[in-house]
């Protein structure tokens, strides 16, 4: 079995923590048994290229278990734990000298060209054929098998790309390479996939301009808009790890302090609402009116930051734009005052503007924790460099928001494989009832009993007595 992980040692730490979070991961495991004789995924040649985490490997060993042949990179050079990756490797059932899980691609610090070499190995069973389905976050996967097919048909790899140039740069050369090593390739790659699912907003936003401009080559699911991805995501799982955050990042005591959350979306709405349970008092801004109406209705002060800057101790953002705290901002800003960002990737808080103040020193206190002195003396203390805290400081999502967003890629991958010709090339959503299993498969470990419809009261609201028991267009 060929596989790259950084050190297969640590595989039985990572066995461990894979059995604890298999308990917090319910859906998963409801489905490893519905569909353990019916092993839907029997021929499914997955690759997969999703962050290398604990919680991706119960997803993977669960595809598994459903009959599928798995290959697996991170999509991201920094998001692999290395303990997870031994551990998929190795298997439940296998050793350190004799592995015999799932060839893994993946370490934390990869390159960029390691990281487009792992893709590539990824993409290709060692018997030189290719996958069949993708599980894709980001869209990293599905752009390779899509620039090579385009390129190889178009008898040449350009010398420019489409993005950053670095990138770019690496992307090609592997394209030029893998196109000389075998002709054909990728135009034999992309001709094997049934689909591909996507984990992330970024991925789906790529699938969608693909279909838009007649350039997609096979269909996908777009696994982040289903109420119980995106809603658990955002909300619930922001909920959780903005207070893990903090806590780790600074222990600061966050009950009876003043915390500013800009922005009221989902995100928004579970740091607003977890702040406040840790005793703050929670001031929120917003651009929009709805999402401000709903603040105010939801008991918050809602105020401009420039009204509250100087007086605020904890500072969130959770807009998905750009410049939302600026330089300006942090220089009128309270002795130690703390500053994050959760929302978007890392332009929220303007960490260029902020460093370009004359005279103003950054002190490492720990990793992913700085304070920034201003040449007036006083000090902010500001988190993961602007970027994500929740993944700068802590670990993520938990498991059991996980479950609920790989429960979705498990289900995608099943309805793509064996109702391929139900799904002619485009981008979809999961249909609503199987949304609402997701949800029921959840519920048993949280000790919830559903109400049952009678037919009367089905018949009476429109709805058959199982569901689904929302229009498309119901915003939870
Ligand atoms: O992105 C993730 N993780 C991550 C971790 C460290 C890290 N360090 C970085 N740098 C930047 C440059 O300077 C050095 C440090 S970027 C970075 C990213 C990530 C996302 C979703 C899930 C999904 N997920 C799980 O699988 C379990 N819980 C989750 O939320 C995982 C990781």
């Amino acid at each position: 079995m060929d596989y790259k992980v950084a050190d297969l040692s640590l595989a039985e730490f990572g066995r461990k923590e894979i059995r604890l979070a298999e308990h917090e991961m319910p859906g998963l495991m409801a489905v490893r048994r519905e569909y353990a004789d019916a092993q839907p995924l029997r021929g499914a040649k997955i690759m997969g290229s999703l962050h290398m985490t604990i919680q991706t490997a119960v997803l993977i060993e669960t595809l598994v278990a459903l009959g599928a042949d798995v290959r697996w990179v991170s999509c991201n050079i920094f998001s692999t734990q290395d303990h997870a990756a031994a551990a998929v490797v190795v298997g439940p059932e296998g050793t350190v000298e004799d592995p015999k899980g799932v060839p893994v691609f993946a370490w934390k610090g990869e390159t960029l060209e390691e990281y487009w070499w792992c893709t590539d190995q990824a993409l290709s069973w060692p018997d030189g054929t290719p996958p069949n389905m993708i599980l894709d976050d980001g869209g990293d996967a599905t752009l390779l098998v899509h620039k090579g097919a385009e390129y190889e048909a178009a008898g040449a790899v350009p010398t420019a790309g489409e993005g950053d140039p670095e990138e770019w740069g690496i992307i090609l050369e592997t394209l030029r390479r893998t196109i000389a090593e075998r002709p054909g390739r990728w135009t034999e790659t992309a001709a094997a996939i049934k689909g591909v699912t996507e984990e992330t907003t970024t991925g789906v936003h790529r699938l969608y301009e693909m279909a838009k401009n007649g350039t997609l080559k096979f269909p996908a699911i777009n696994v982040n808009d289903s109420v119980t991805k995106s809603k658990f995501d955002n909300k619930y799982g922001c909920r959780h790890s903005v207070i893990d955050g903090l806590n780790r990042a600074t222990d600061v005591l966050i009950g009876g302090k003043v915390a500013v959350v800009c922005g009221y979306g989902d995100v928004g709405k579970g740091c607003a609402d977890a702040l406040r349970g840790q005793g703050a008092r929670v001031i929120v801004t917003e651009i929009d009116p709805i999402c401000a109406l709903q603040a105010a209705m939801d008991g918050f002060q809602v105020t401009t930051l420039e009204d509250v800057v100087d007086i605020a101790d904890i500072f969130v953002t959770t807009t998905g734009n750009f410049n939302i705290i600026t330089a300006e901002h942090m220089g009128r800003m309270k002795h130690q005052a703390i500053v994050s960002n959760i929302g978007h990737f890392d332009n929220e808080i303007d960490m260029a503007g902020l460093a370009r103040i004359p005279g103003i020193e950054k002190i490492e206190i720990k990793p992913q924790v700085h304070e920034w002195r201003f040449p007036d003396g006083h000090s902010i203390i500001v988190l993961a460099e602007g970027r994500l805290m929740n993944l700068g400081c802590a670990t993520g999502h938990p498991s059991f928001v996980m479950s609920n967003s790989f429960t979705n890629q498990v289900i995608a991958q099943i309805e793509l494989f064996t109702k391929t010709d139900q799904y002619p090339v485009g981008v979809y959503v999961l249909p609503k009832h199987l949304d609402e299993k997701v949800a029921r498969l959840h519920l048993d470990a949280l000790g919830v009993k559903l109400t049952k419809l009678t037919k009367e009261q089905a018949a009476y609201i429109g709805v058959d007595v199982e569901g689904p028991y929302k229009p498309d267009h119901y915003r939870y």
